[in-house]
């Protein structure tokens, strides 16, 4: 499967730049907002047939243009319709002027819109223009849409969303469906924009593919196409040596189930064999509860430096229960020249020392994946976490860049990001995924991928989307020990409908 312009992720600067560029190449603006304000009609009668009334709320900028559209349209169809602007119409510039002059009807101030039973709201106020927070007045109207609990339609975005990072500036709508053009933005994917979107429907208003493609930098769904021609590794008729060993380092006697979550997601995820290198007071508890996942046992650094020799030892996981501390530190150090993922306490480790691990990484050059949920983040990358212009994609860059490693950034939108700045952001992951020892089962996927081989990226964008995957198919109520039974098989043909994201 080729990479499709639905998984593209496309900044609202980079949109404006793409808007431009195919003004240039000779496509007339207005027709690019006919399509625009077109498909936001047609997904109103579509998906509200009965609306007593649709009520579009226009703002002063395009995507006001939009709604005006939109509501010219709506009219055409016999439906019933109000709109409401924010400002003066009378200082429309350009192609929403244009637009505006197209719809006859009345046009009332928004300060006057009461929402009654029946209304269907289409959102055009604010989209990829907004800048800074809205003004009270259009606070003010959201909430009491909000209020009324009337379905809204969000034209772009919905007002309120910063679309580069999905912060809230002020107020924001709750869509039941957003239509957004050409491309999906971080807004849509990012918490907590994604909340507010609805479904989300990516419309093609006649940009073509190689103007889109031209500006779009290196942010991308979470989707197969990103990892799948580095997969074939994971075929299960393969032999189990090819498939690779991966090694998962147990904590002390009290805290050794996060590691053997790790290895047994690990098996199940296609590692063809899984040790578990477990501590001598481990070494009884871990065994009672192993069968397919191999032991061994390993005291010191020295034992470790002896073992590594071994270099049909295709990856390695550490953190997980490991206790925080120096042993932490030596073991990840030996092992930044390896396929390794460092989660849990081995991040943790590193909070006053990680200039060290960061300058060993670079110069060890291995396949490393480091995935910090927020806490550890904060705990590893202070400043980074501190910076409130930046939006969680522009974050997890910054670490990636700063520590040399694959950043597997964790949360209900988990970002990962490589240090040379190819990201994606995932969107298949279900509510009921945040549950005790899941972050253990995707570093185990995570390992099994690195085993066969899979470059650090792939390894950990693969891992997020089949561990999001499992959670579906645990469904609601699952557990970690589910997740791992439930790992699904790498699907090939995995595709989405055209145009749709599920969010
Ligand atoms: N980029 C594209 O390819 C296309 C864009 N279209 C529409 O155009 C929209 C973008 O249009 P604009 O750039 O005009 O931006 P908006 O319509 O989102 O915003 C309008 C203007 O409001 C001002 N503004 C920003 N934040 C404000 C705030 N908090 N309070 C008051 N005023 C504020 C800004 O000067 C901004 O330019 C898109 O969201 C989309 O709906 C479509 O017409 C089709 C083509
Ligand atoms: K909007």
């Amino acid at each position: 499967m080729g990479e499709a312009l639905r998984d593209l992720l496309v900044t609202p600067a980079e949109m404006a730049a793409i808007d431009e560029d195919a003004v240039h190449s000779g496509i007339e603006s207005f027709s690019l907002m006919r399509s625009a304000g077109m498909a936001v009609s047609a997904a109103a009668l579509r998906l509200f047939p009965s609306a007593s009334r649709f009520v579009v709320l226009c703002g002063p900028g395009n995507n006001g243009g939009d709604g005006y559209v939109a509501a010219a349209a709506l009219a055409e169809s016999g439906a019933s319709l109000a709109v409401f602007a924010l400002g003066d119409v009378g200082k429309l510039k350009g192609d929403a002027a244009r637009a505006r002059a197209a719809y006859a009807g009345e046009i009332q101030a928004i300060g006057t819109y009461e929402p009654q039973a029946g209304d269907v709201v289409i959102d055009a106020l604010f989209g990829a223009g907004l800048a800074r927070d809205l003004p009270d007045e259009v606070q003010e109207a959201i909430r009491r849409v909000e209020d009324s609990r009337r379905p809204v339609i969000a034209v772009d975005l919905p007002s309120g969303i910063d679309g580069r990072s999905g912060e809230i500036r002020g107020a924001s709508f709750t869509a039941a469906h957003t239509v957004t053009f050409m491309a999906a933005k971080p807004g849509h994917l990012l918490l907590p924009g994604r909340t507010r979107c609805g479904t989300l429907e990516v419309f093609d208003i006649g940009i073509p593919d190689r103007v889109v493609r031209a500006r779009a930098g290196d942010l991308r769904i979470n989707t197969p196409a990103v990892w799948q021609q580095h997969a074939s590794g994971l075929d299960p008729a393969t032999h189990k040596y090819k498939r690779g060993h991966l090694a998962v380092f147990s904590g002390p006697q009290i805290s050794t189930g996060a590691a053997r979550l790790s290895a047994m997601a690990g098996l199940n995820a296609g590692a063809g064999l899984v040790t578990l290198v477990s501590p001598p007071d481990a070494i009884a508890a871990n065994a009672a509860h192993l069968t397919a996942v191999m032991l061994k046992e390993m005291g010191k650094t020295g034992d470790l430096a002896a073992w590594l020799k071994d270099r049909r030892l295709g990856a390695f996981v550490l953190g997980p229960g490991f206790g925080v501390g120096k042993k932490a530190r030596a073991f990840a150090l030996m092992l930044c020249g390896r396929a390794l993922v460092l989660d849990a306490d081995a991040v943790t480790s590193f909070k006053e020392r990680r200039t060290d691990l960061f300058n060993t990484i670079a110069m060890e050059g291995g396949q490393v994946v480091m995935t910090p949920h927020e806490g550890e983040f904060a705990r590893l990358f202070p400043e980074i976490a501190a910076d409130t212009a930046l939006s969680k994609i522009e974050k997890a860059q910054a670490a990636a860049k700063l520590s040399h490693a694959v950043i597997l950034y964790k949360g209900p939108d988990t970002v990962v990001a490589a240090p040379s700045g190819r990201t994606v952001v995932n969107a298949n992951a279900p509510p009921w995924l945040a549950t005790a020892g899941s972050g253990d089962v995707l570093t185990g996927i995570i390992g099994a991928h690195l085993a066969q081989g899979m470059p650090a990226f792939e390894a950990a964008a693969a891992a997020v989307w089949r561990h999001g995957e499992a959670g579906t198919r645990a469904g609601q109520g699952a557990t970690a020990e589910t997740l791992v039974a439930n790992i699904p098989p790498f699907d090939y043909s995995a595709t989405r409908p055209m145009g749709r994201v599920a969010l």
